[in-house]
């Protein structure tokens, strides 16, 4: 990893805490971190460097996948992270601030780069990246990137507002706006099933492929996190980003090469593809929302979404939604993309499975002998993997045909230990390399998408369905399919409401 200060702003936040520290204690024990960083903490409340190493420390003890324990090895980590008390709209701040960085600079050798991860409430970006500025911390030998956690606006126009801002400071190039979901191991290898292996490529298009299938299902509620999410809902929360993105992933055209620039121009042409909402009867018809009520999980009683005490006890905000999405472009013309994601559902899972079309001319088709169409599934998480269900004659039997399955699990084969996220992410900016980063003509094109069935759903509100808690979200969700001849397959292999394979749940 290239020599860098790390300034983290929002340092004392649940980000910092659960994944950044983490991340960074886990590069630094692959050695892919070497001696040569310094990370700086920033944020209002008042902390020693003493107890902001101590905070660290209890971050990783928690949440890192490699044990620490306080010994030398932890002494000489630890010694690169320094704590600063900022208010981010204090200019003067941010000039001692410049003072510091060059301190920790020169002490760590570090070659006058500089990493600005902005783990903020998204209204402070703009205020940051001026202030940066104007407080000199730009003026380096080095590079400069500023990092920046979604949500990316709340529509295309505060995101282009906000954009603006910065672009004022940083070029498109120096920005690294994170979608988690793009560092994630599998999302990732979906390239590479794609394009290194032979057989699937002539068959990915509408000739072969009758629907896909992308579900991003949570068993967590809201939690504490209703001052955001209660003005965010699913579809901006994960709709606009993850989910667009996973199907970006599915639907592009190969890339010529694998420059960063190469594999996010297939991208905007996916999301260029995308068949627009005309009107808001066309949204109602192709998407379903719908909020939890109380309901069981795991045989404990858990309360509605507003219930919650962080959420507007009258709160019209849609905790679940699924979508038909059609990408009309000559490779997917006809095929649906179906799309859902929500909080209190069953299973913790992250699932895209594509569904193939049925073989010609069937020759076992009888009473007896009904073929299940093939199906490839990509597993994000909580288990890593890929699985293909295929047909095959039981063994023994007059010709009976069984669908079986061909599982590879890379979670069980090469160990729980994979890299999360923000680790691969963090390494990627420090690196300059920007291919898991979006860029913002993705970030506005899948805005433009959103908002209009945002508005849509934003004129009345009888289309927002209550379901239980530990329940697969409203019935008009399998309706979605069922009017197309589909259903969604179980995820994780199971049927549904099974809980056996859930793994490593929060
Ligand atoms: N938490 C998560 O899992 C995820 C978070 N994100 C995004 O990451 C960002 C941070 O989220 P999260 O960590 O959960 O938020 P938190 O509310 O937990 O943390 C916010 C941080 O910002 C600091 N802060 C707030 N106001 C100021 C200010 N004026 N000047 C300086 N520091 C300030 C706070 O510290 P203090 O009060 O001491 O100033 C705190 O460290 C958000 O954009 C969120 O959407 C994205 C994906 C997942
Ligand atoms: O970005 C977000 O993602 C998480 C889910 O992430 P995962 O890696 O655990 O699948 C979601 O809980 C949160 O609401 C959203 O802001």
């Amino acid at each position: 990893m290239t020599d860098a200060v790390i300034l983290l702003f929002g340092a004392t936040g649940d980000l910092a805490r659960r994944k950044l520290y983490p991340a960074i204690y886990s590069l630094y024990r692959e050695r892919k971190l070497g001696d040569r960083f310094a990370v700086i903490g920033l944020a209002r409340r008042p902390r020693t460097n003493e107890q902001f190493r101590e905070d660290v420390h209890d971050s990783i003890k928690e949440f890192a996948r490699y044990n620490v324990t306080k010994d030398e090895q932890w002494e000489s980590f630890a010694e690169h992270f320094e704590y600063m008390s900022l208010d981010t709209n204090n200019i003067d701040a941010f000039k001692e601030l410049g003072t510091m960085t060059n301190r920790l600079d020169t002490k760590f050798e570090v070659g006058g780069n500089r990493l600005f991860y902005l783990a903020l409430s998204p209204e402070l970006f703009g205020n940051v990246s001026n202030n940066l500025k104007e407080g000199g911390l730009l003026e380096t030998s080095g590079w400069a990137r500023l990092v920046i956690e979604k949500p990316f606006g709340y529509d295309l126009p505060s995101a282009e507002k906000l954009n603006a801002q910065i672009r004022k400071v940083f070029e498109e190039k120096d920005v690294y706006r994170i979608d988690h979901y793009l560092g994630k191991e599998m999302v990732q290898n979906i390239n590479v099933v794609r394009f290194a292996n032979a057989f699937f490529e002539p068959l990915w298009n509408n000739k072969y492929i009758a629907n896909i299938q992308i579900t991003l299902s949570e068993t967590v509620g809201v939690e504490d996190r209703g001052s955001y999410y209660d003005h965010s809902g699913a579809l901006r929360d994960m709709g606009q980003n993850h989910m667009l993105q996973t199907l970006a992933m599915i639907a592009m055209e190969p890339p010529s090469r694998l420059s960063p620039e190469d594999i996010r121009d297939e991208k905007v042409k996916v999301f260029r593809s995308l068949r627009g909402f005309q009107t808001a009867s066309e949204v109602r018809s192709n998407t379903v929302r719908g909020q939890y009520s109380s309901g069981t999980m795991k045989g404990n009683q858990v309360p509605g979404y507003r219930q919650e005490s962080s959420v507007n006890p009258e709160s019209t905000t849609e905790t679940f939604f699924a979508a038909r999405v059609f990408v009309d472009n000559f490779r997917w013309a006809g095929v649906p993309f179906y799309i859902r994601t929500g909080k209190r559902l069953p299973l913790k899972t992250t699932e895209v499975v594509v569904e193939f079309k049925n073989v010609p001319n069937n020759v076992y088709l009888s009473k007896k002998h009904k073929l299940e169409p093939n199906l490839l599934v990509f597993r994000v998480n909580p288990m890593e993997g890929i699985y293909f269900k295929m047909n095959a004659k039981q063994p023994g039997s007059e010709g009976t045909i069984l669908p079986i399955s061909m599982d590879f699990c890379q979670s069980c084969q090469i160990g729980l230990n994979t890299p999360e996220a923000y680790e691969r992410l963090l390494y990627d900016a420090a690196r300059g390399d920007s291919t898991y980063f979006t860029r913002w003509d993705e970030v506005a094109l899948a805005w433009k998408y959103v908002d209009k069935i945002a508005s849509a759903w934003a004129e009345r509100t009888d289309n927002l369905m209550l379901y239980p808690a530990g329940t697969w979200g409203p019935d008009q969700a399998q309706q979605l399919l069922s009017e197309d001849g589909f259903k969604w397959w179980p995820v994780n292999g199971q049927d549904e409401g099974e809980v056996a394979w859930e793994m490593n749940q929060k």
